[in-house]
């Protein structure tokens, strides 16, 4: 039997899921001949581990009990004396992942899943990437970073997956490393890459207000912790610069021309996200609504899109005729259509759920397992 050893940062929506996932896919996982053995899992300030990651584990029965505890909005800390792991903190946690990485590196091998959404894990996959460890992401931020800490984390390709941060589940980067590797050129791909846009803006179609439905989003696990991410095109930005960076763009955030759904003055460093739950984001319900309508008089709709062609990188609203693929888009589907030699007059079409924990945490199970044939 094979055996996978791996690391998770970041026990929110997603992280549960996937831990969700691993404990439900055993049998399946037994009968495909391969063991995920989980060693630690982290959220902001705490990393639960066992001691000896050579040969314990931690056992079914912790890792869901970590998920009861993190559902219900407690710490790490109501876990004393639960199970058969160490606490580590604040510093200790970065050198228990990175002892761990030494040890397993070049023997049983590591994975490092990151499922935070802190631009703050670069550091340490970027050591463990130096140590022949893997690793697998559904953060976008590290990937988004400068390029020379870009080009870094994905030195070694073959053990490196990041197929969730664009599209959650949907397989985008895998279909678009295939294209890459077999010569045929991508010329345009053009997409609309948010589920939380997608359903808001398939939602204020039906006449509800906007504030409302950006509510409902982040309540069904679509937005980022902090909802402006979406609606500042930020998030979008990031999957764009992701797609291009796979094209081999050489390029950073600062290059991609974005929209925001949102005035400077309701920022995150300008306005507290409770303030924009409650009181800003309201404010836009009336403006939004008229943007619809307009649309909507012309036989038209509004969908939040990504273009990536010649040297444009480019991501904001546009009007679209309803029947066209990307108009036709309902709830949180993604759509990506790819144009290249092959796939020249009929894109590639990549479409399904592109947001949500279940999906998303799928998205990194496959990636994980995909990695397989390095483990011994
Ligand atoms: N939801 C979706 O549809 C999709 C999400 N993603 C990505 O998945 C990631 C996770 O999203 P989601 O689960 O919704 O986010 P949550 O906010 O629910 O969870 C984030 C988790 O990361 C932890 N965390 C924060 N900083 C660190 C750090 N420095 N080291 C380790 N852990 C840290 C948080 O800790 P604490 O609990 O202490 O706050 C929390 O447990 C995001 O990057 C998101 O962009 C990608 C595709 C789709
Ligand atoms: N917040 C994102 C989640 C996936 O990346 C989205 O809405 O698409």
């Amino acid at each position: 039997m094979k055996t996978i050893p791996l690391i998770l940062l970041g026990c929110g929506g997603v992280g549960r899921q996937l831990i969700q996932h691993i404990v439900s896919c055993r049998s399946l996982h037994a009968d495909q001949g391969v063991r995920l053995r989980v060693l630690g899992v982290s959220d902001s300030k705490t990393l639960l581990a066992v001691s000896n990651v050579s040969t314990a584990e931690l056992d079914d029965g912790s890792l869901l009990e970590i998920c009861r505890v993190k559902s219900r909005g407690s710490s790490f800390t109501a876990l004393a004396g639960f199970g058969e792991f160490q606490v580590f903190t604040d510093l200790e946690v970065i050198r228990k992942v990175l002892d761990s990485a030494m040890l397993l590196g070049r023997s049983a091998g590591l994975a490092l899943v990151d499922c935070s959404a802190s631009s703050d894990t670069l550091k340490v996959l970027n050591q463990v990437v130096d140590l022949d460890c893997c690793v697998v992401l559904a953060n976008k931020k590290p990937l988004t970073a400068a390029l020379e800490d870009y080009d870094k984390l994905v030195s070694n390709p073959r053990c490196v997956r990041y197929e969730s941060t664009v599209g959650a589940g949907l397989p985008v980067i895998a279909s678009l490393n295939r294209i890459i590797s077999s010569g045929d050129p991508i010329n345009n791909v053009v997409g609309s890459l948010s589920g939380t846009l997608g359903y808001v803006m398939s939602e204020i179609e039906e006449g509800k207000p906007f504030s409302e439905v950006v509510k409902v989003a982040k309540a069904l696990g679509y937005t980022e912790p902090d909802p402006r991410d979406d609606l500042s095109g930020m998030d979008v930005a990031r999957k764009g610069l992701i797609v291009a960076r796979l094209l081999g763009w050489r390029i950073n955030l600062d290059n991609i021309k974005i929209e925001s759904l949102y005035p400077e003055e309701m920022a995150p460093d300008k306005m507290p996200l409770e303030d924009f739950l409650t009181t800003g984001v309201s404010s836009l319900d009336e403006s939004i609504k008229e943007r619809v309508e307009k649309a909507s008089q012309n036989g038209n709709v509004l969908r939040y899109v990504c273009v990536i062609e010649g040297s444009r990188c480019e991501v904001g609203i546009q009007e679209l005729p309803r029947n066209a693929p990307l108009g036709r888009l309902r709830g949180s589907d993604n759509v990506l259509q790819v144009y290249s030699r092959c796939y020249k007059d009929q894109p590639l079409v990549i479409q399904g759920a592109g947001a949500g924990n279940d999906t998303t945490a799928a998205g990194v199970l496959a990636d994980i397992l995909d990695l397989q044939d390095l483990f011994p």
